[in-house]
C-alpha cells in the first residue's frame, strides 16, 4: 500500500470535482473506466494501492465495481455517492459492508453541486462514519473553501442524500407545470418531513435531516436547474420521454433508481411516502397532472 497517498476513483461530474478541491492541499490520483486527460490520471490498480480512497461511481453500479474491481488491503474510504440500490433495497454502507471494515469507511453528505466546488466555491459538507477517528484522518486533506463536519449517523446521512433527488424530481415537475412558489415550499417542507418519516424505520437521526444532509442538500437540489433530478421532473412536466431524458441529460440522475428503491422498502415496511410514490409513478408514465390531483388528496 503507498501510504498517506490519495486517490478518487470516477472522473464524472463528482469525482473530478473531488479531485480538484483535494489536490489544492496534496497531490491526488484520479482514475475512471476510460483515460481522462487529467493531471495525476492513473490505471485503477494503481489507484487501489493508495491508502485513502474517494469513489465517487453511481450508486447503481458500486456492487458490481466492487465485486470487479475492489481486495480491501486497509484502505480508508470515502463513499462519494448518493442513492439506494434499486435491484435490492439496499443501503451503500450495506453493499460495502462485505468489502470494508465499518471503521475503515465515511460517507459524503451535504449539499455540493459539483460544478460550484470545482469553481472553488465555498461549501460545507458531513462526513459520516461510525469511526471520528477516519474522519480525523480525511479531515486535513480538504480545502479550506470547504468547511467539514463530522457525523456518525451514516443512515441519516444516506438517506437523506438519497431520498432529496426523488423530491428534487418532484420539484422539477411542480416547477415545469407552474405551479408557484407556494407550491413548491409547499412540497419541499413535506419531502422534509417524508424522509425523516422514512429514514425513523431506519434508526435515522432525526438532526441529520434538520442539518445539512437534509434540510441543506433537499433545498439546495429542489431549487436549482444545476441539479439532474430536478431537471428529470421538468422533462417529465413537458411530457418527455424518460428515456429521451436521461440521454439529453448524459449524466447520473440517481433519484430515478432510488425512487424504485424508495417504494419496495416504503411497502415492505409500511411507510407513509406519498410524494416519492408519486414520483415513482411518473417516472413509470403516470400524467403529472394527475399525480398532483392525487398528492392534494392523499
Ligand atoms: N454531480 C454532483 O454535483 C454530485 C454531488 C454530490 C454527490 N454526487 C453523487 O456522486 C455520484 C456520481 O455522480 P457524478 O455527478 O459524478 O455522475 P456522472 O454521471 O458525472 O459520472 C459518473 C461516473 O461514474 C463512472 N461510472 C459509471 N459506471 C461505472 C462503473 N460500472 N464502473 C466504474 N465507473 C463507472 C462514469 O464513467 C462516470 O465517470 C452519484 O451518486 C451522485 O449522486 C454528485
Ligand atoms: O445534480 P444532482 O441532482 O445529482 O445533485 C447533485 C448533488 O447531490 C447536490 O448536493
Amino acid at each position: 500500500m503507498r501510504k498517506n497517498s490519495i486517490a478518487v476513483i470516477g472522473a464524472g461530474k463528482w469525482g473530478s470535482a473531488l479531485h480538484f478541491a483535494l489536490s489544492q492541499k496534496q497531490e491526488v490520483f484520479i482514475t475512471s473506466r476510460t483515460p481522462r486527460d487529467v493531471k495525476n490520471f492513473v490505471d485503477l490498480q494503481t489507484a487501489l494501492e493508495c491508502e485513502y480512497l474517494v469513489i465517487a461511481i453511481p450508486a447503481q453500479e458500486i456492487r458490481a465495481w466492487l465485486k470487479e474491481n475492489f481486495v480491501f488491503n486497509g484502505q480508508k474510504i470515502l463513499v462519494a455517492s448518493k442513492g439506494i440500490e434499486a435491484s435490492s433495497g439496499e443501503f451503500l454502507n450495506e453493499i460495502y459492508a462485505p468489502f470494508v471494515p465499518e471503521k475503515n469507511i465515511g460517507f459524503i453528505s451535504g449539499p455540493s453541486f459539483a460544478a460550484e466546488v470545482i469553481k472553488g466555491l465555498p461549501c460545507a459538507l458531513v462526513i459520516n462514519s461510525s469511526s471520528k477517528k477516519l474522519y480525523k484522518k480525511f479531515e486535513p486533506f480538504f480545502p479550506n473553501f470547504i468547511k467539514t463536519y463530522y457525523s456518525s449517523d451514516v443512515i441519516g446521512a444516506e438517506v437523506a442524500g438519497a431520498y432529496k433527488n426523488v423530491l428534487a424530481i418532484a420539484s422539477g415537475i411542480c416547477e415545469g407545470l407552474n405551479l408557484g412558489k407556494n407550491a413548491q415550499a409547499s412540497l419541499i417542507a413535506r419531502g422534509l418531513v417524508e424522509m425523516q418519516r422514512f429514514g425513523k424505520v431506519f434508526k435515522a437521526k432525526k438532526s441529520s435531516f434538520l442539518g445539512l444532509s437534509g434540510a441543506g442538500d433537499l433545498f439546495l437540489t429542489a431549487n436549482s436547474t444545476m441539479s439532474r433530478n430536478f431537471r428529470v421532473g421538468l422533462g417529465l412536466s413537458q411530457d418527455k420521454k424518460l428515456e429521451d431524458i436521461l440521454e439529453e441529460l448524459g449524466e447520473v440522475a440517481e433519484g430515478v433508481q432510488t425512487s424504485v428503491a424508495i417504494q419496495n422498502l416504503s411497502r415492505k415496511y409500511e411507510i407513509y411516502t406519498p410524494i416519492a410514490n408519486e414520483v415513482n409513478l411518473v417516472l413509470l408514465g403516470k400524467n403529472p397532472k394527475d399525480s398532483l390531483k392525487d398528492l392534494l388528496k392523499s
